[in-house]
């Protein structure tokens, strides 16, 4: 047994309920039925590989390895709480829970964690309503221990085990991550994104770079401009070309233009 299947019956779990599968199609989707029938905040389902694991816009997440991190936790924010950059403040506490061993990790908005310019962690969150209430799964995927990436990933995804000579095992990770990514979700739900706003900034790839901004959800031309930072409530702020008042990105994907 490795030691990421010893931490799914210990305490390093620090008591959250928990599930552990050797295969899902998608611990998002576990997660949201679990959601429906009364997990608690904070439940986690974990799972050593993905059949359907998905990103964003409809995107695959490569889940097949065995040896990297996919885990989707339950958050019930309190009534009337903005969730709109939540998946911003995720990101914070990924980065933070990964610094420990690459503090050079960088937030690459929305929802990517890049390591060497490379992708080393994608972060997918999805919502439903109960009444006033979300009833939120955030999913995140770190690429742990492959070596290798099939096809085009080949050349744009890092992992931990890539970019360090001694990689930490999936349940070190996981441990590191999970207290790191609840303070910086306390945080978030406190103050909004503004209050976590300056653990972003300084770790955000695009700030001053080039960009190509999709602002149709991936339907539409994408457009040149530069990056100038985040907004109080976690919209990317861009300068259009030639100049002029400053742009606000609120969904949809960057591109940094080669
Ligand atoms: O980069 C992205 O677009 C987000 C990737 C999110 C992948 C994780 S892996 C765990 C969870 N289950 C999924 O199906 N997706 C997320």
């Amino acid at each position: 047994m490795s030691r990421f299947e010893d931490l799914s019956f210990e305490t390093r779990w620090l008591g959250r309920p928990r599930e552990h599968w050797a295969e899902l199609g998608s611990t998002n989707d576990r997660a949201m039925a679990w959601a429906r029938a009364g997990a608690p905040h904070g439940a986690i389902v974990t799972a050593d590989a993905q059949t359907a694991g998905r990103g964003r816009l409809g995107r695959a997440w490569a889940s097949e390895s065995g040896e990297d991190l996919y885990v989707s936790a339950i958050v019930r924010p309190d009534a009337g709480k903005p969730i709109g950059a939540l998946g911003l403040a995720v990101g914070v506490g990924l980065r933070e829970g990964l610094a420990a061993w690459l503090p050079a990790t960088q937030l690459k908005w929305p929802n990517d964690l890049l390591a060497g310019g490379r992708k080393l962690a994608g972060i997918l969150c999805e919502a439903r309503w109960v009444g006033s209430s979300p009833e939120v799964v955030v999913g995140f995927g770190v690429n742990v221990g492959r070596a290798l990436f099939p096809g085009p990933l080949a050349d744009t995804a890092t992992s931990l085990r890539r970019e360090l000579a001694a990689p930490p095992d999936r349940g070190e990770v996981l441990a590191r991550v999970l207290p790191a990514l609840e303070a910086a979700l306390a945080a978030f739900f406190a103050g909004g994104f503004a209050a976590i706003r300056a653990r972003y900034e300084p770790h955000c790839a695009l700030r001053g770079q080039a960009v190509f901004v999709d602002m149709s959800n991936g339907a539409g031309p994408k457009e040149q401009a530069r990056a100038l930072g985040l907004a109080d409530d976690g919209a990317l702020l861009v300068e259009p070309p030639g100049g002029g008042p400053p742009r606000r990105v609120e969904s949809g994907d960057v591109w940094l233009a080669p």
